[in-house]
C-alpha cells in the first residue's frame, strides 16, 4: 500500500466524524463534537451546504488544487482535480508565472501574438456562461477555432500549470487504482454522450505534457459541441495522469501532476482496463475518442478495446481518413480520376501512430480498388516508402516495430531505386520521385529546402506535400515554402492552419487544413446517433469517402481538397449521416433514445441528413424552471 493510500484510510475514521459538521449549530451535540476537533475558535470549520462541482464552482469556498485530499474526499472531490494539492503560495506563484508570460508573448511569442490572450478570455466565457461561450465559438468558427483548438490550444498545454483556473473534465490517477468505479458517480451528469481521453503523453508534436495535456481533451470536446452539436452537458474531458518522463515537468514544484515516471507495462494497462470499466459501468452508451496517447499504446489500446467497446481511436483512426480524402482530392486534382489512386507513389515521412494509420489505411484503399484480393493488398504495398527517425525502413532494419514490418522495402527493391536501409529523406525523394511526400514526423522543417528541391522531379503533374505534423512549429514546412521551391501548381495540406500564398496576378496557392478536425466529431455523432457498439472500419471508410466526396470537381481543380473551416459543422453532419447509414447497411444499428433499429432501417438518404441535423445541440438559451429538491 502507498504511503499516500495509507495515510487516506487511517484518516477515514475522522473524515466520518468530521462529516457529522454538516448539522447546523442548533443541534448542540454536532456542535460540540465540531468544537472538539478545534484548538482555537478562528480555525473552526466553516460549514458549507454543497459538495463536488458545486464546492469548486462557488467562488466563497472554492480552493481550487489547494484542497487537501482529506477534503477532497470528505467533499467528494475526488478525480475532480489534478492530484498534486497545492499551497496557497504555490497557487499565487503559478498566477504571477502565468500573469508575465502574456507580456513576453506579447514581444517576441508565437505567430498571433494575443492568440494566449484570446484563449484565456474566451476560457473565462466558457467557465461562466456556456451557451453563449458556444454560439460565439460557432458563429466564428474560422477565428476561434485556431484559439481554443489547435495551433493554440499546444501552447495551452505548454503553459497549462499556469493558465488553470477551475478544473473542467475529471483526472484519474495512478494514485486512484482500486477507486475509480466509484469516483466516476462525483461527475455530476447522469448522461455523458461523449469522453475524450488523453494520457498526455504525445501532445500534439509537443512531446509528453503529462497532466497539463488535458487541454487537448478539453479542446477536442469544444469541436464535438461547435462542429457536432453534442450537447455541451453530455461530454466529459479526461486525463488519466500514470506519470510523466518529461524530466523538466518532474522537477517543476509548479506542476499539477504526479510527479514520478510514467507506469508501464501491464500496470499501465490496468490502469486503463480500470478507466474503461468504471466509465462504460456508469454510462454504457457513451463513445470514448483515445486522443494523443503515445504511438506505443495507441495501436495496442485500440486492439485491446475496438471490438468490445464504442471507442475509436482520433490520431490513428481519424487521421487515416482525412489523410486518404485528402490523398484522393490530390488525385482529382491532378485531373485524373479516384480511380488512380493506387498508381500513386507515396513517401511517407514518419512512422508513428498516425504514421502507421495512414499508411494502413491508404494501402486497403488502394488493394480495394484493384480488385480487393491478396494480390492487390500486396501489390499496394509497393507504392508506399517509409523514412522514420532512422532513415528509410527495410527488411534489413534491426528491432524493427512490428506495425512498420509490412511497409519495410525488399532490400532488392531498394537497391533498384538506388536506396539502401537508412537512406535519407532527400535520397528517397530524390530517387523515388514521388507523387506524394507526407509528413507525420512531429519534426517542423523535415521538408527542407534539399527535400522541396527533390520533390520538383517528381513524375506527377501536380506533386502534393502534405506537411501535417502539429502545431504550427512542428510543420515539415509552410505553405510559401513548398510553392516557393516546388511550383505554384502544387497541393499543399499542413495539419496546422497557415494562410493561403499570394502567387501574383490575382492568384493563390491555396492553403488546405489537412486536420482530423474533419472527421472525428461526425465519426462520434454518427456512432452516438446510430446506436452501433463499436466503431466498425466500414463507418471509418464511410466518414472518409464522405469528405472526399463533398468537394466539388472546380474545388479540387483549383487545389482545395478540403473544405474551409467555416463549412465544419455541414460537414460534420454529412459524415455523421454518412456513418449511420454504413452502421445501419452493417447492422450495426440499435438506435438512440426514442429511434430504434427498424426505425432507422426505414429512413432514406435524406431522412437520415434530417434526422442528424434535429438531434444537433444549437446555442440557444432554454427556458428555466425551478423545482425543489
Ligand atoms: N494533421 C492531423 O490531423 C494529425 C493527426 C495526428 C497526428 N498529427 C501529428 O503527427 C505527428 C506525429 O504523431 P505520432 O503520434 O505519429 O508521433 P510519434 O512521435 O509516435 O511518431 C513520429 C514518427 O516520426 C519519425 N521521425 C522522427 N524524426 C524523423 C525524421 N527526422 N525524419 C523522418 N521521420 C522522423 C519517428 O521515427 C516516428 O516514427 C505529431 O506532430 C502530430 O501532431 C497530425
Ligand atoms: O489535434 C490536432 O490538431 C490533430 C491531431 O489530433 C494531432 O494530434 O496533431
Ligand atoms: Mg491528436
Amino acid at each position: 500500500m502507498s504511503n499516500f493510500s495509507s495515510q487516506l484510510r487511517a484518516s477515514s475514521a475522522l473524515i466520518k466524524r468530521l462529516r457529522q459538521n454538516r448539522f447546523p449549530s442548533t443541534y448542540p451535540a454536532a456542535a460540540a463534537a465540531a468544537r472538539s476537533f478545534t484548538t482555537t475558535e478562528c480555525n473552526r470549520p466553516t460549514i458549507v451546504h454543497k459538495r463536488s462541482l458545486d464546492i469548486l464552482h462557488d467562488p466563497l469556498f472554492n480552493k481550487g488544487t489547494a484542497f487537501s485530499m482529506t477534503e477532497r474526499d470528505r467533499l467528494d472531490l475526488r478525480g475532480l482535480l489534478p492530484p498534486n494539492v497545492m499551497t496557497s503560495e504555490q497557487q499565487i506563484q503559478r498566477f504571477m508565472a502565468d500573469l508575465k508570460r502574456l507580456e513576453v508573448h506579447a514581444r517576441d511569442g508565437p505567430a498571433d501574438p494575443n492568440a494566449l490572450a484570446k484563449w484565456r478570455i474566451l476560457n473565462r466565457l466558457h467557465d461562466r456562461n456556456e451557451t453563449m461561450y458556444y454560439k460565439v465559438l460557432i458563429d466564428n468558427i474560422e477565428e476561434y477555432a485556431p484559439i481554443v483548438y489547435t495551433p493554440t490550444v499546444g501552447l495551452v498545454c505548454q503553459n497549462y500549470s499556469g493558465l488553470f483556473r477551475r478544473p473542467r473534465g475529471m483526472y484519474f490517477s495512478a494514485e486512484d487504482r482500486g477507486e475509480m468505479m466509484s469516483m466516476v458517480y462525483n461527475w455530476p451528469a447522469e448522461q455523458v454522450d461523449m469522453i475524450v481521453v488523453t494520457d498526455g503523453s504525445r501532445i500534439l508534436g509537443l512531446g509528453d505534457l503529462g497532466v497539463h495535456g488535458i487541454g487537448i481533451a478539453v479542446g477536442k470536446l469544444d469541436l464535438y459541441v461547435a462542429a457536432a452539436g453534442i450537447n455541451p452537458q453530455r461530454v466529459l474531458p479526461v486525463m488519466i495522469d500514470v506519470g510523466t518522463n518529461n524530466e523538466k515537468l518532474l522537477k517543476d514544484p509548479l506542476y499539477l501532476g504526479l510527479q514520478e515516471h510514467r507506469l508501464d507495462g501491464d500496470e499501465y494497462v490496468e490502469v486503463i482496463d480500470e478507466f474503461m470499466e468504471a466509465v462504460y459501468t456508469r454510462w454504457p452508451n457513451v463513445i470514448v475518442q483515445f486522443e494523443d496517447f503515445q504511438s506505443k499504446w495507441a495501436l495496442k489500446l485500440l486492439q485491446r478495446y475496438r471490438n468490445s467497446y464504442r471507442m475509436f481511436n482520433d490520431d490513428v483512426q481519424g487521421t487515416a481518413g482525412v489523410a486518404i480524402a485528402g490523398l484522393l482530392g490530390a488525385v482529382r486534382a491532378q485531373g485524373r480520376p479516384m480511380i488512380d489512386f493506387p498508381k500513386q507513389k507515396i513517401v511517407v515521412a514518419g512512422a508513428g501512430s498516425a504514421g502507421i494509420g495512414v499508411l494502413n489505411t491508404a494501402r486497403k484503399t488502394m488493394a480495394r480498388m484493384l480488385g480487393n484480393n491478396e494480390s492487390a493488398f500486396e501489390s499496394a504495398r509497393s507504392q508506399f516508402w517509409v523514412v522514420d527517425a532512422k532513415g528509410l525502413i527495410t527488411e534489413e532494419r534491426e528491432n524493427i516495430d512490428p506495425d512498420a514490418q509490412p511497409f519495410a522495402r525488399k532490400v532488392n527493391e531498394a537497391n533498384r531505386q538506388g536506396l539502401g536501409e537508412g537512406a535519407s529523406l532527400v535520397e528517397v525523394v530524390r530517387q523515388v520521385k514521388p507523387d506524394v511526400l507526407l509528413g507525420l514526423s512531429a519534426v517542423g522543417g523535415l521538408f527542407s529546402k534539399e527535400v522541396l528541391e527533390a520533390l520538383k522531379e517528381s513524375t506527377s503533374t501536380r506533386p502534393a506535400i502534405f506537411a501535417m505534423s502539429n502545431p504550427t512549429n512542428n510543420a515539415e514546412c509552410t505553405p510559401d515554402e513548398a510553392f516557393s521551391i516546388v511550383g505554384d501548381n502544387v497541393i499543399f495540406a499542413s495539419g496546422s492552419p497557415f494562410r493561403d500564398v499570394d502567387l501574383g496576378n490575382g492568384r493563390v496557392g491555396h492553403c488546405n487544413q489537412g486536420n482530423n478536425m474533419y472527421l472525428f466529431p461526425g465519426i462520434g455523432l454518427g456512432t452516438l446517433l446510430s446506436g452501433s457498439r463499436i466503431v466498425s472500419d466500414g463507418m471509418l471508410q464511410a466518414a472518409s469517402e464522405c469528405l472526399a466526396a463533398y468537394m466539388t470537381e472546380e474545388e479540387v481543380l483549383n487545389g482545395v481538397i478540403y473544405p474551409s473551416t467555416s463549412r465544419i459543422r455541414d460537414i460534420t453532419k454529412e459524415v455523421a449521416a454518412a456513418v449511420v447509414k454504413e452502421a445501419i447497411i452493417e447492422d450495426l444499428a440499435e438506435g438512440y433514445r426514442g429511434v430504434d433499429s427498424r426505425e432507422l432501417q426505414r429512413l432514406s438518404q435524406e431522412e437520415i441528413v434530417e434526422y442528424v441535423k434535429n438531434n444537433m445541440w444549437n446555442p440557444d438559451y432554454p427556458t428555466l424552471v425551478y423545482k425543489e429538491d
